[in-house]
């Protein structure tokens, strides 16, 4: 018998194996067939299933029971409630939609997340249409949200000026202050559509900066009267909140000179220092209240005093000159061991009436963008970089929660540590909005400040950078020690936060833990895998050499079996990632050591 027929035969006989025994296959004689063929007659077996499959659906649809059961399906159906509904539309910019929800009897003065309303949203998503029509509507345009923004600030922050103008000729007042006393016009960035068009407006109705500028003094005044009263009625003026915040720590942040000038004429501690240990001083640098720190070093604070995050003043100062003043202050303090009466010295040999006017005055403006302190830290992540370049971490014995006893000599000169602050948006799941732009814009706005971690609930999230970031040190590695095994809310997500909750969770349920790392190729779970290795062996006190050498050699092995270039991996891993921790009865050198084997890589 030819190749030929003997195939054809196998095929029927194969066919026939197929229908009468219930869609099972005989293997071995697949098997012994050539590749072409099986694959051929894997397929036709295939779409006979299919067949088969959807003549049994027809037969149950015909059945009875069919209407009942697609009845009872078609409740399963999820429906958005109107408001919810209403306010996707918005974002998405689908008017047909708005206009049809609101004949559906969806409410314009619908409330959305932090206590806006819908004008909020058209104001964020720059829906002028939307917001047209809820104008028409009744909606209140001076709405105030949650930190009474209304939707003047957030056209203004987000700079849409179509929005800026819908609201002004729908009368909205410019004038509304949010809860830091900022109006509208202090989001607005200088140069900007949204700024000249609101500088324009105030000027044609007459408005000038000058009793603008005096009625946002009027919380500073409420503040100075409300610290009179408390002093003249015998008050501690240094009583701190439950976050450990005292007055000095509030009037220094928003720069109020006069309460501060009263609080440190009645005893206010300058170095009083907050549950994250920041002082008065820290605060007035990093709010750029050059007039403060002045006056704070003139009261004998302390500007060496380091914050929870390792920073003096200086490191997070927002301007050179605060810096300035601030090096100075330490270079007297430190260099010249001189005493702190002489650095009062050098502080008041400058006339007190200029630290008292040196109230950064913009031109067109009437101060430099102020973002809201409760509003989000986030945006000034910037600022706050840690510069510890030219610093060095050395770590107590004891390793009790993370930040607390590290400290830091300005003496060595040693790696660099760039870290983010933790911010309260690190954790996505813990966010107000939760639609794909909102999150999207949220990730995008960290990954451009090279915060490539967020947590989602107990997953980090992380955006391959594909550059060299300086977060990976063994001084980082430290920082994120701990004993409890709990994420450290002052520091921000991290593959070594997570290494490190999985080290304790070994010893706390006694069970191999495991990681998963998922993504598409080159999305970097090699690299992070390496990152976990390397916390995990540092952690248990390997040195770094025998650690890389260990590693290079762990890696040489896995390699070897299979990497290749992909499109978008130059060296892809051919094995899935999964990297299994074992527990050890005797809760001794679980990596560190030879033990570094009993890091299974599962392939
Ligand atoms: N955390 C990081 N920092 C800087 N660069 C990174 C980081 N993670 C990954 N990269 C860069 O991205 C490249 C690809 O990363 P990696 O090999 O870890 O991807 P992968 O997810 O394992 O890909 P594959 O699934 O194809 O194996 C690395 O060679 C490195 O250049």
């Amino acid at each position: 018998m030819s190749h030929y027929h003997f195939i054809k035969g196998c095929c029927f006989q194969l066919c026939n194996v197929f229908r009468s025994h219930d869609m099972e296959i005989d293997q071995c004689l697949l098997e012994s067939l050539p590749l072409g063929q099986r694959q051929r007659l894997v397929r036709r077996m295939r779409s006979d299933q299919i067949k088969a499959y959807y003549e049994r659906e027809r037969a149950l649809q015909k059945q009875e029971g069919y209407k009942k059961r697609s009845k009872q399906r078609k409740n399963y159906r999820v429906n958005f409630q109107l408001p919810d509904r209403i306010q996707d539309a918005i974002i998405n910019h689908n008017d047909k939609e708005v206009l049809q929800l609101l004949k559906d009897g969806a409410d314009p003065h619908t409330v959305v997340t932090s206590g806006g309303c819908l004008l909020h949203l058209c104001a964020r998503y720059d829906n002028v249409f939307a917001a047209e029509i809820l104008i028409d509507r009744g909606v209140n345009v001076n709405h105030q949200d949650e930190e009474y923004w209304t939707a003047m600030h957030v056209a203004c922050a987000c700079d849409n000026p179509d929005i800026v103008l819908l609201l002004l000729l729908s009368g909205a007042n410019v004038l509304l202050q949010d809860v830091n006393g900022n109006i509208a016009l202090d989001y607005a960035t200088d140069g900007t559509e949204s700024s000249c068009i609101l500088l324009t407006y105030l000027k044609e109705n007459g408005i000038d900066l000058s009793s603008l500028r005096q009625m946002r003094t009027q919380r500073a005044k409420v503040m100075f009267s409300d610290v009179k009263q408390l002093i003249a009625g015998g008050g501690s003026v240094n009583e701190k909140n439950d976050e450990g915040v005292t007055l000095l720590h509030i009037a220094c942040a928003y720069g109020y000179k006069d309460v501060v000038h009263h609080l440190l004429e009645h005893d206010a501690d300058p170095d009083a220092a907050d549950n994250q240990y920041w002082t008065p001083l820290h605060l007035a640098a990093k709010y750029r209240q050059t007039g403060l720190v002045k006056m704070l070093l003139r009261h004998q604070a302390n500007p060496n005093i380091l914050n929870c995050n390792g920073d003096k003043p200086s490191d997070i100062a927002a301007t050179d000159c605060i810096q300035d003043i601030l090096l100075k202050a330490e270079a007297h303090l430190e260099g010249r061991k001189k005493s702190l009466t002489s650095l009062t010295a050098v502080f008041q040999e400058e006339p007190y009436e200029e630290i008292f006017h040196d109230v950064p005055v913009v031109a067109n403006k009437l101060r430099p963008l102020t973002v809201p302190i409760s509003k989000q830290d986030s945006l000034l992540e910037k600022d706050t970089m840690f510069k510890d370049s030219g610093k060095m971490l050395s770590k107590n014995c004891s390793q009790e929660s993370t930040l607390e006893k590290v400290t830091l000599s300005s003496k060595t000169k040693l790696e660099q540590i760039k870290l983010m602050p933790a911010a309260p948006n690190d954790d996505l799941a813990t966010l107000s909005e939760l639609t794909d732009s909102s999150l999207l814009y949220e990730i995008q706005k960290r990954f451009s400040n090279n915060q490539i971690y967020t947590y989602i609930g107990n997953i980090l999230l992380l955006v391959n950078p594909y550059k060299e970031l300086p977060i990976y040190s063994t001084l980082v590695t430290q920082l994120y020690h701990n004993i409890s095994g709990r994420l450290c809310s002052t520091l921000p997500p991290h593959i070594f936060a997570c290494s490190e909750r999985a080290y304790h969770m070994i010893f706390q349920e006694k069970r191999p833990q495991c990681f998963i790392l998922s993504g598409e190729s080159g999305s970097g779970k090699t690299e992070a895998c390496k990152h976990i290795v390397k916390h995990l062996a540092l952690r248990n006190g390997l040195s770094k050499n025998s650690f890389h050498s260990k590693l290079k050699h762990v890696n040489n092995i896995l390699e070897a079996f299979g990497h290749a270039k992909t499109t978008l991996n130059n060296s892809s891993s051919r094995f899935i990632k999964f990297l299994e921790l074992q527990y050890s009865e005797r809760k001794q050198a679980l990596i560190g050591g030879k033990s570094l084997l009993n890091l299974q890589y599962n392939l």
